[in-house]
Parts: structure tokens; C-alpha cells; sequence
């Protein structure tokens, strides 16, 4: 039996004001970058924090590597870097470092260190003093230093510089190759993830819209143009118009009379997007 990084069945989780997320079924491999895409309150954060442990689902199961959170804590080879960013604002970053290597039995104080320098944060400044982007790097070198087999990571691209962001992105890449470490995180910015993802799983208004092996959605994708007047194709996902001309996004093969290409992650991330926005309007 195939054992995932994530495996939910009928989650659900329902705040006092209503649903964050909602039947959801998944799965994401071991040993890949999966991408969790979704618009603002779409439950990222909520599956996340599911995963941790952190939050009781109100319906299903999520297991993490075969196990259900929560029960003794944390699970023990994951790790989970959420969205603010946790620090202690008064610790020097060498400090913090000597902290992760103090509370984690599997701590790589080598790696971590490494990780540190890479990014150019000076080991002496004060968590406080740091750039929003240079917290980020800290945070990310404790919750890769502890060595997880899993890593959820809450929009860690969102306080980096572009090229900061490559950096990162080449990390995370470098361990999963090295390490056969499994990296699932959340982002807005798509374009990055394109040729860095291997999974997608994209949330809307707490419900799963699109998940699959990122090469296998692609190849059964088309963006099709053509003459407003051919006849829409089976599996039409979003189709815009303008006076003469259709351009569509299908899930389908190759269709008679359409021009058809094969679309990129955005394009083809966008169109759920937009479909899932257009469906709750
Ligand atoms: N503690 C909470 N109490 C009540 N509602 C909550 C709580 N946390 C999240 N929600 C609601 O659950 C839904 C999903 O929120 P969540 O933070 O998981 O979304 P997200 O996809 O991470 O969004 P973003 O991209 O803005 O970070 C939203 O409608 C949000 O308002």
C-alpha cells in the first residue's frame, strides 16, 4: 500500500464562521514538491494546520505518512513553517539556532548553519532587527536544520526578493533530490513554481478544484483558439470570447478545427482559478 506525505478523506473543517475547508479528498507523494494553490481564504492555511495537528478536523481524516496528527503532538518528521513566521524576536539569530539544535533530537546544526549563510543574515542580529524576507530565510534554516521528511511551507516566497526566491526554490529542490525529502507549499506565485512543482493540489472556497502530477495535468489539458463559431469541445474549463475568436482551456486532446497548445502551470492554474470565482459569483 502506497503510503503519502498527505492523505485526506472527507476533511472538513468548520470555523464559528462557517467552512474553510469542505470534502476534501487528496493525495500527495512522498519525495516531491507539491504546490498548494488557492485564492485568499481558499483553507491553505487551515489544511496546513489540519496536517500539524494544530486543528481537529470537524469531518474525515488527513494522515501525515500514514499517521493521524495530533495524537502525540506534532509528527515527529514533520515540520511546518507557517505563514507569520514564528521567532523569537529577542534572540540573536545564533541563538535561535542554538535553540532548534537544544528542542530537535534530529537537529543538522551543519546544514542549518549553511542554510544561514547562504542567505547572508548576519548570526549576531536580533530576530527583531531582520528584514521581513531575511526572518524568512532563518525560519526556513530551523525548519529544514531539524531534518523533516516532511515540510509544509505557509507562503515562503511571499517576503523574498526574486532572486532570493530562486535561491530558496534551489534549496528546497536540492533536498528533495538529496534526500528524497517531500515539500508541500503554498504560494500566489505561480510563475515560480512552474518547472519547480511536481504535484498541484488547488483549493477554492475550501474545496478541492484540481490536483494530479503536474506534467500528467498538462498533458491533459489544451488551450484552444478558434472561430467563435466551432463548437465548444467536451471538458471546457474557461472559455473567452472576443468578437471573432474563442480561446478555451479544456481538458482534452487534440480537437478538429481548434489550434491547440499545451498550457503552462499559470495558464492553466489561472483558468481553475477563475472558473472557481466565476461558479461562487
Ligand atoms: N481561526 C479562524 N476562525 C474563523 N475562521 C477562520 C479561522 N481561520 C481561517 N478561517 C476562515 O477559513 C477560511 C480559510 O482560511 P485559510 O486561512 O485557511 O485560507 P488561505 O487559503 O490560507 O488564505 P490566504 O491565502 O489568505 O492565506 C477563510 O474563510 C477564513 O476566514
Amino acid at each position: 500500500m502506497t503510503t503519502y506525505a498527505l492523505d485526506a478523506t472527507a476533511l472538513g473543517m468548520r470555523y464559528r464562521r462557517g467552512w474553510g475547508l469542505r470534502d476534501c479528498e487528496f493525495q500527495l507523494p512522498t519525495g516531491r514538491i507539491s504546490a498548494l494553490i488557492g485564492p485568499n481564504g481558499a483553507g491553505k492555511s487551515t489544511l496546513m494546520r489540519l496536517a500539524t495537528g494544530l486543528l481537529r478536523p470537524t469531518t474525515g481524516s488527513i494522515r501525515v505518512l500514514g499517521e493521524e496528527p495530533g495524537r502525540h503532538g506534532t509528527h515527529r518528521k514533520l515540520a511546518f513553517l507557517a505563514q507569520d513566521k514564528p521567532l523569537y524576536r529577542g534572540f540573536t539569530v545564533a541563538e535561535m539556532l542554538r535553540a532548534g539544535a537544544v528542542l530537535n533530537p534530529s537537529w543538522d546544526d551543519e546544514y542549518a548553519w549553511r542554510l544561514v549563510r547562504e542567505a547572508d543574515v548576519p548570526p549576531q542580529a536580533k530576530v527583531g532587527t531582520l528584514s521581513g524576507g531575511q526572518r524568512t530565510r532563518v525560519a526556513l534554516a530551523i525548519a529544514l536544520g531539524r531534518r523533516p521528511e516532511v515540510v509544509l511551507l505557509d507562503e515562503p516566497l511571499a517576503d523574498l526578493d526574486p532572486l532570493a526566491r530562486e535561491d530558496v526554490m534551489r534549496t528546497l529542490m536540492a533536498e528533495v533530490a538529496d534526500s528524497g525529502m517531500t515539500v508541500v507549499l503554498s504560494s500566489h506565485v505561480i510563475a515560480d513554481l512552474d518547472g519547480v512543482c511536481d504535484h498541484l493540489l488547488l483549493l477554492a472556497g475550501g474545496r478541492v478544484r484540481l490536483q494530479g502530477d503536474v506534467e500528467d495535468l498538462l498533458a491533459q489539458h489544451r488551450v484552444l483558439i478558434g472561430s467563435r463559431e466551432l463548437v465548444m469541445p467536451d471538458g471546457v474549463v474557461e472559455a473567452r470570447t472576443t468578437e471573432r475568436q474563442a480561446t478555451v482551456i479544456a481538458r482534452t486532446g487534440p480537437v478538429p478545427g481548434w489550434e491547440a497548445d499545451e498550457p503552462s502551470l499559470e495558464e492553466l492554474a489561472m483558468a481553475y482559478l477563475r472558473s472557481a470565482r466565476a461558479v461562487a459569483a
